[in-house]
């Protein structure tokens, strides 16, 4: 590591005015051993410090399970799902305390957000969560995220906070993503298992060698780097930088803040999508698949076009009208997510048809594309 050493790429960072921290559970729970409190404290003084600087600061923390764990005197994670719920609902309240306690002694008023993905999907929801969210930091309340644990099922959660951590940085169009970790940063191999494993300090946040890399996390982290490089993905399509770093160096965020060379970097290579768009792209439910000929393929990638019935040659899945579907090409590539305006069995009628005999086929006709070009995201 190059200890102090300015780099053009980290000005984002250290120009950087409103930033999601994200800390991770291998990192908040002390080996398990229920939350480190002085770590806490130490994290919350450096968001303080930040905060001083007129930096707007989003923590997304983990640990409502591991603290709900100890407060009920389980030695081992449960498996069932209720069990989990029960634990994340007493572990919430003893996370919830103990940043109100640290944030309390700068005089800084924390804010409990306890998020699902249907509230992110749900575009009405998601519209109200950005205000409550852009209202709190103009308040310069510190809002607290977290997934809410108690009512989720294993079919519609986040499961990591690294996802939801990306997906709150599109949402309040941070200029920062920093995921605090308990490694220093992503290796070119888990360094739990290679010692030589050497650190990327740089990288493109797109760049697919990188999720090649990325393992899997340890016994009490969910994702590991796979899903923090994948936040990083969705991050950049709102323009943020993600950075990922060890929470156990000394003041890391104020370090990063300063511009010094910590962590991985991994920046944004395209120029921000639209809000809407970006929520798209974010969206994890997918309900079908279509498969696109090879001149569709052409015109979404190429043009930016709707998607037309007769570009299509197959549809699977049980979809409804307005559910999100994937768009691949004949080999299964993934080209694009959008929401479909005819549902599975009206759509599969209309397969590989000009859009002039919608309605003699079905009766009526919705619209004369399958996916409105507004609704729809070509993946990089
Ligand atoms: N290429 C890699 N570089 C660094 N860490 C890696 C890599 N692949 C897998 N890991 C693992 O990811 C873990 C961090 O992820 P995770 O346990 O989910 O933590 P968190 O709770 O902070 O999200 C590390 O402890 C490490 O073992
Ligand atoms: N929402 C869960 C945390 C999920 C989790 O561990 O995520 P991560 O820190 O990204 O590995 C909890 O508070 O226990």
């Amino acid at each position: 590591m190059h200890s102090g050493e300015r780099v053009p790429g980290r000005d984002a960072l250290s120009s950087a005015r409103r930033v999601v921290v994200k800390i991770g559970s291998a990192l908040l729970t002390n080996d398990g051993r229920g939350l480190d409190d002085p770590a806490i404290g130490g994290w919350v003084d450096q968001i303080a410090a930040l905060a001083s600087r007129g930096i707007e600061v989003v923590l997304v923390s983990s640990g409502a399970v591991a603290a709900g764990m100890v407060r009920l005197g389980w030695r081992a994670r449960p498996s069932s799902v209720r069990e989990l719920q029960a634990a994340a609902a007493v572990g919430q309240n003893v996370l919830t305390e103990t940043y109100e306690n640290h944030f309390g002694r700068h005089g800084l008023v924390t804010a409990q957000i306890l998020l699902t993905h249907d509230d992110l999907s749900n575009r009405k929801r998601y519209l109200n969560a950005r205000s409550a969210l852009s209202t709190l930091v103009d308040l310069k309340v510190v809002p607290v995220i977290n997934e809410n644990d108690t009512v989720v099922t294993d079919e519609i959660r986040f499961g990591d906070n690294d996802t939801l951590g990306a997906l709150v940085a599109n949402l309040l169009e941070a200029d920062a993503l920093v995921i605090l970790t308990d490694q220093e940063g992503l290796f070119d191999a888990d360094p739990r298992h290679d010692p030589s494993a050497r650190l990327i300090e740089e990288g493109r946040a797109d760049d697919a060698r990188l999720a090649a890399v990325a393992g899997g996390g340890g016994a009490l982290g969910r994702g590991g780097m796979t899903t923090k490089v994948r936040a990083a993905r969705l991050a950049a399509r709102s323009g943020a930088v993600t950075v990922i770093a060890s929470g156990r160096q000394p003041r890391v965020l104020e370090r990063l803040a300063d511009g010094e060379r910590l962590g991985t970097l991994l920046t944004p290579d395209r120029a921000p999508i639209a809000a809407r768009k970006r929520w798209l792209a974010g969206q994890l439910q997918v309900r079908g698949t279509l498969t696109l000929d090879a001149g569709a393929v052409r015109v979404l990638r190429g043009s930016g076009s709707s998607l037309l019935p007769v570009g299509v040659k197959a549809s699977s899945g049980d979809f409804a009208r307005g559910d999100m579907v994937l768009c691949v090409d004949e080999q299964g590539e993934r080209i694009a997510k959008g929401l479909v305006n005819y549902n599975a069995e009206d759509a599969r009628k209309i397969l590989g048809q000009p859009s002039g005999r919608i309605c003699e086929l079905l009766g009526y006709m919705e619209a004369p594309e399958l996916i409105h070009r507004d609704n729809l995201v070509v993946l990089a």
